[in-house]
């Protein structure tokens, strides 16, 4: 079989989701982001960029107010956010370093063309320092982000702000299914999407998970943007052995093809495992 070639890919946006940062509660939790960690470190030595979009926000503010989500309220969940992104970002630190920087965005800076050319630029010129720039909703104002929104979206417009190439979606599971794997044993993983149409959206469904905001039903939306924009997008599970996998020119998880053309693209070249 013809293989998939990580080589391939220079420029990466990579999101994790609040399923990985605070598992079972647990917010700030190095149980998932060490190895996470581990990846964007071998990325950079390979000369990659890797820009991460990290939500976890408000599921660390909730964990030190010790309030109940199902009680939150618009209000609560801002002020849940504002305490929980300084814990976030301290927390990512550790793992590198200090060579981090926080960007706090909304769907507005990205649209606005000033504050959409300085927030490119300052990604760019962070890469240059050899920092990680880390990227989250910026909760205190983006009031719709935290009614309607997710950062699976906010991901995929990152991806398009910098010319990503892959935006790789780090969650709990091990890639689309056609059904929800924690409501339905017999759902199967579906390794490779060409083409997301209407009947493919469909399949995702919302999270099992009170501390996460979209379930599928937002990652298929953010690939279906990025692909728009020539970009591959990966969803994979963060608790198996998908980091591996890429950097062995293997993807455990689903691979979603971009619908136009991409710098060196070459989708006949893609090799599929775990499925
Ligand atoms: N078709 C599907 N395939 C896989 N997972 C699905 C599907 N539909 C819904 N889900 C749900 O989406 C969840 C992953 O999204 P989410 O909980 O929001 O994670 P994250 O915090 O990583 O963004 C899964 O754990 C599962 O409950
Ligand atoms: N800005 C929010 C992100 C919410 C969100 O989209 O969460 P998830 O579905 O786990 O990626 C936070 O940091 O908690």
């Amino acid at each position: 079989m013809d293989s998939f070639n990580f080589n391939q890919y220079q420029n990466i946006v990579i999101k994790v989701g609040s399923s990985l940062i605070a598992p079972d509660g647990r917010s700030c939790s190095t149980q998932y982001c060490l190895p996470l960690a581990s990846f964007i470190k071998k990325c950079q030595h390979l000369d990659k960029t890797v820009t991460l979009v990290s939500s976890g926000a408000v599921a660390a503010g909730v964990n030190t107010l010790k309030i109940d989500h199902s009680e939150l309220t618009l209000a609560k969940k801002q002020a849940c956010a504002a305490v929980g992104q300084a814990k976030l970002i301290n927390h990512w630190q550790r793992f590198f370093d200090n060579h981090v920087a926080q960007l706090l965005l909304t769907a507005d800076d990205i649209k606005h063309p000033k504050r959409h050319q300085n927030a490119r630029k300052t990604i760019e010129q962070l890469h240059q320092y050899a920092i990680l720039p880390i990227v989250n909703e910026n909760d205190t104002v983006a009031t719709a982000e935290l009614q309607f929104g997710d950062n699976d979206n906010l991901a995929a417009q990152v991806a398009t702000l910098i010319d990503a190439d892959l935006l790789i979606i780090c969650s709990d599971v091990d890639g689309v299914y056609n059904d929800n794997p924690h409501q339905n044993p017999q759902a199967e993983l579906i390794p490779y999407i060409e083409q997301i149409s209407d009947k493919t959206l469909a399949l995702g469904k919302p999270t099992h998970n009170a501390q996460a905001t979209g379930g599928m039903v937002t990652k298929l939306g953010a690939a279906q943007f990025a692909s728009k924009a020539g970009i591959n997008t990966i969803i994979c599970n963060g608790k198996s052995e998908a980091y591996t996998s890429l950097l062995e020119h293997k993807i455990t998880g689903t691979f979603i093809s971009s619908n136009k053309p991409y710098k060196q693209q070459n989708q006949s070249n893609i090799n599929i495992i775990n499925g």
